[in-house]
């Protein structure tokens, strides 16, 4: 799913109110009858109803939902600032509601005359899209206030205070929603770390915008939909033997980390990778053998990896607990430098790469490295923020011609040609260590099977994060492990096959 700027998305309403002939009140009204339904299947009646309202469009929304709300049967009250001057389609709203009388318009300032009240909901239709500058003075003060209030607090389309695009100023008044009940798409706002808290809970009203405006604009910058996994899912074909499935090679572990080799193996075996070979230390042989039986041992030195011979048809990935110590460094960086086919890097690969920058030029091109936000930070620098970090990744991707994962709560793929894709999958109970060693098992499995490396990044993200959320429900976020994860990919992949077998 395209993330469009606001900009984009007032272009947007603009061509479908043109295309399908419907005026921009019809589509405020279908804006606010999502809302109403959402929140009539939701709440009971005897719930008290306060909707706080600017002048925008947004405001509109208020205003209409406060209308259809109440013909609901709830208890609305409607506070605004009537003195100021509505847009065309809030002004007629505005006028509609001051029709019916349940409904109670008041000014901002009766809302401090209001007894707390627990069993209530504080509807936010102060600012949209159209916020142009940070909220400041009264109205920041009134955000505040509101931000006090018990009760479940809902936002239409954005938290008022919160920019549709990008970041905030470190002090910003923001309305902090229980839920956010947003229109048609979501806001890049809405997947970053220091601006998504602000939305709770994220809920995509369907407002029915008209979809071939999409494929006239294709955007930068996307959302990992079930769509487009579908897509990019192989089902296997039957006469299929395990050379069709590649070979892969996990160079792994050290004294005291075998377990990272152990996760990334198992992750690999599990995600489809027709042969699979660990390239680990000695001191790994037995766990390894015994751990993961389907897997094939390759001796990379005693305690630490200080050899790395692989041949040229295989898969590697290569970084989990294998250290940074001189003679792993040294073998790492000759095995870069001999390599032709693209890599997956993680961990101390990464950790390595990033003592001396010289060695970037080494990693073949289609590579994906998987940082982590320190590990980013080793290799390319710090940031402000990280809307700052994704603008210096799509940077760096392009430069090296490689694809990075930056890690997050919603992991971003960045490829070499700019382009950036969401993750939407996963949950903190991944916030584990192990987590990333599965991922790198995962990526290169795929890889070996053959997926191209774009389509490889964002399958191997999108599976990592289904299966740890398939693990969570079953374990809990807390109690989860990256071994449960792993155990979880079989259920992954039968629903994705399920799917499939129904589509065709
Ligand atoms: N674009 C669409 O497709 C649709 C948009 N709709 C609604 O329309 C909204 C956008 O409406 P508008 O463009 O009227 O924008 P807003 O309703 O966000 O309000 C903008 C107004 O607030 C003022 N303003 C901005 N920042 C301010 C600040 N910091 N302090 C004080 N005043 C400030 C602006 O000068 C402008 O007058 C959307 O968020 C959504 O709720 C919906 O009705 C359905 C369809
Ligand atoms: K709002």
């Amino acid at each position: 799913m395209n993330i469009f700027s606001a900009q984009k998305i007032y272009e947007w309403e603009k061509f479908t109110l043109q295309q399908d002939k419907i005026s921009a009140l019809q589509l405020m009204e279908k804006a606010a009858k999502c809302c109403c339904t959402w929140i009539s299947d939701r709440f009971q009646t005897s719930t008290e109803i306060y909707i706080f309202c600017g002048s925008g469009n947004n405001a509109g929304d208020g205003f209409a939902l406060a209308r259809l709300l109440c013909q609901t049967g709830f208890n609305v009250k409607v506070f605004t600032d009537s003195s100021k001057k509505f847009t065309e389609e809030a002004e007629l709203n505005f006028q509609r509601c001051k029709e019916i009388s349940g409904i109670e318009i008041q000014d901002f300032s009766a809302f401090k005359q209001l007894k707390n009240s627990e069993n209530s909901i504080i509807i936010d239709a102060l600012f949209g899209l159209g916020l142009n500058r940070k909220i400041e003075g009264e109205i920041a003060a009134f955000i505040d206030l509101l931000n006090d209030f018990p009760g479940t607090k809902i936002a239409l389309d954005l938290p008022s205070g919160l920019f549709a695009d990008g970041n905030q100023e470190e002090d910003a008044v923001i309305f902090q929603a229980d839920y956010t009940l947003t229109f048609q798409l979501l806001k890049k706002s809405m997947l970053h770390s220091e601006t998504a808290p602000f939305c709770g809970e994220i809920h995509i009203m369907d407002i029915e915008l008209n979809r071939e405006f999409c494929q006239e604009n294709p955007s930068d910058e996307n959302t990992i939909d079930d769509r487009l996994i579908q897509n990019i899912y192989k089902p296997r074909k039957n006469f299929s033997h395990k050379g069709t499935f590649g070979k892969s090679v996990l160079v792994a572990g050290s004294f005291g980390k075998i377990g990272a080799a152990v996760l990334a193996t198992k992750a690999a075996l599990k995600a489809g990778s027709g042969l699979t070979f660990v390239l680990a230390p000695k001191c790994g042989y037995e766990i390894l053998q015994t751990t993961c039986p389907e897997a094939m041992f390759i001796s990379g030195g005693e305690n630490e990896i200080e050899n790395i011979k692989v041949e040229d048809e295989y898969t590697v990935g290569i970084g989990p607990g294998i250290g940074t110590s001189s003679a792993t460094e040294q073998a790492f960086l000759k095995f870069l430098k001999t390599s032709k086919k693209p890599l997956v890097l993680d961990a101390d690969a990464l950790n390595i790469l990033a003592k001396n920058p010289e060695n970037f030029q080494f990693i073949p091109k289609d590579s994906i490295i998987t940082p982590h936000r320190k590990e980013f930070e080793r290799l390319f620098g710090k940031t402000q923020n990280s809307f700052e970090r994704t603008v210096l990744a799509q940077k760096k991707a392009a430069e090296m011609g490689i694809f990075i994962v930056l890690k997050d709560h919603h992991t971003q793929i960045i490829t070499p040609f700019g382009t950036v894709f969401y993750n939407l999958t996963g949950n903190p109970g991944m916030a584990k260590g192990g987590s990333g060693d599965a991922l790198l098992g995962i990526l290169t499995a795929l890889l070996a099977q053959n997926y191209s490396p774009q389509n490889a990044t964002i399958f191997g993200v999108w599976l990592h994060g289904k299966a740890g959320d398939f693990a969570a429900e079953k374990f809990s976020q807390e109690a989860m492990l990256p071994s449960d994860l792993i155990n979880e990919l079989g259920n992954v992949f039968k629903a994705l096959n399920k799917k499939s077998s129904q589509e065709t």
